[in-house]
C-alpha cells in the first residue's frame, strides 16, 4: 500500500485554500480538515453565549466543554457543534469579523492544535489553516503556502457571493480580508506565516486547476 501522508496548506484568508485542499484530498481519498471551521465553531458558540472575545479564561471554559465534528458532506465538509450542524452559521459576517480575535488566545491554540493533531495520527490527511505547516503538523512531508494579491482574493469572494446570491461590497470585503490577515500575522502566538520548509504558490494569475496540479505533483513526489 503507498505511504499516507500528511499535507499542510497554509495561507492568509481566501487564498483559495479550502478549494484546493477539498480537491487534493478527493484525488488522494485522504481526509479533509478545514482548521479554520473550528475556529469559526467556538467563535459562533461564544457569540451566542454573549461572552467576552477578549477574555481567555472565558473562551477557554466554553470550548472545554464544546464538541466540535467535522465529517464529509455532499457539499464539503460538514461542521457539527456540540452534534448540532452549524456548516453555513458559521459563514456568517459576524463570525468571518470576529473569528481572528478568539484565535489570538493562547490556551484556545493549544487546545485547537492537540485536537487537530489527533484527527491526523494516522496520516492521509490534507488540513488548512494558518500554522499548520508551523505548529500542527511540522512533520508534515509536504507543506504549501497559498498566496494571492488582496484584490484578487477579494474579487474571488465577491464573485462567490454573487453566485451565492449574497449581498457584496468589494470595497468591504478587501478591508475586512486585510484586516483578518492583519490580526492573523501580527499575533504572539502561532502567527500567520510561512514555515522555512514550505512550497510558496502565488496563485494570483493560476486556475483552482493550475494549483491543485502543482500539490498534487508534491504529494505524488513525497507518496512515492
Ligand atoms: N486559483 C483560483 N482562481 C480563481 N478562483 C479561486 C482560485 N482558488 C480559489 N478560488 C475561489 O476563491 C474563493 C475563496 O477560496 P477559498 O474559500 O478556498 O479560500 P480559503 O483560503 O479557504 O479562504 P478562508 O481562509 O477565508 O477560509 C472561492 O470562491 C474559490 O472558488
Ligand atoms: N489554523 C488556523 C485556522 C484558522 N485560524 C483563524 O480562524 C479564522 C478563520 O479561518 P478560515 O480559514 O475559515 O477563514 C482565521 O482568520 C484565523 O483567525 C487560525 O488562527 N488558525
Amino acid at each position: 500500500m503507498n505511504k499516507r501522508i500528511s499535507i499542510a496548506i497554509d495561507g492568509p484568508a481566501a487564498a483559495g485554500k479550502s478549494t484546493v485542499a477539498k480537491i487534493v484530498a478527493e484525488k488522494l481519498t485522504y481526509v479533509y480538515i478545514d482548521t479554520g471551521a473550528m475556529y469559526r465553531a467556538l467563535t459562533y458558540k461564544a457569540l451566542q453565549k454573549g461572552a467576552r472575545l477578549d477574555s481567555e479564561a472565558h473562551l477557554i471554559d466554553i470550548l472545554n466543554d464544546t464538541s466540535i465534528e467535522l465529517q464529509p458532506g455532499e457539499k464539503g465538509q460538514k461542521v457539527l457543534l456540540d452534534g448540532v450542524e452549524v456548516t453555513n452559521d458559521i459563514r456568517s459576517s459576524e463570525v468571518t469579523n470576529q473569528v481572528s480575535y478568539v484565535a489570538v488566545h493562547e490556551l484556545v491554540r493549544k487546545e485547537m492544535v492537540k485536537r487537530q493533531q489527533e484527527f491526523a495520527v494516522d496520516g492521509g490527511v490534507v488540513m488548512d489553516g494558518r500554522d499548520i505547516g508551523t505548529h500542527v503538523l511540522p512533520n508534515a512531508e509536504v507543506k504549501v503556502f497559498l498566496l494571492a494579491s488582496v484584490e484578487e482574493r477579494a474579487q474571488r469572494r465577491h464573485t462567490e457571493n454573487i453566485q451565492k446570491g449574497f449581498p457584496s461590497d468589494l470595497e468591504k470585503l478587501k478591508e475586512e480580508i486585510a484586516a483578518r490577515d492583519k490580526i492573523d500575522s501580527e499575533r504572539e502566538v502561532a502567527p500567520l506565516k510561512k514555515a522555512d520548509d514550505a512550497v510558496e504558490i502565488d496563485t494570483t494569475s493560476l486556475t483552482i486547476v493550475d494549483v491543485v496540479g502543482k500539490i498534487m505533483d508534491l504529494a505524488l513526489e513525497r507518496i512515492g
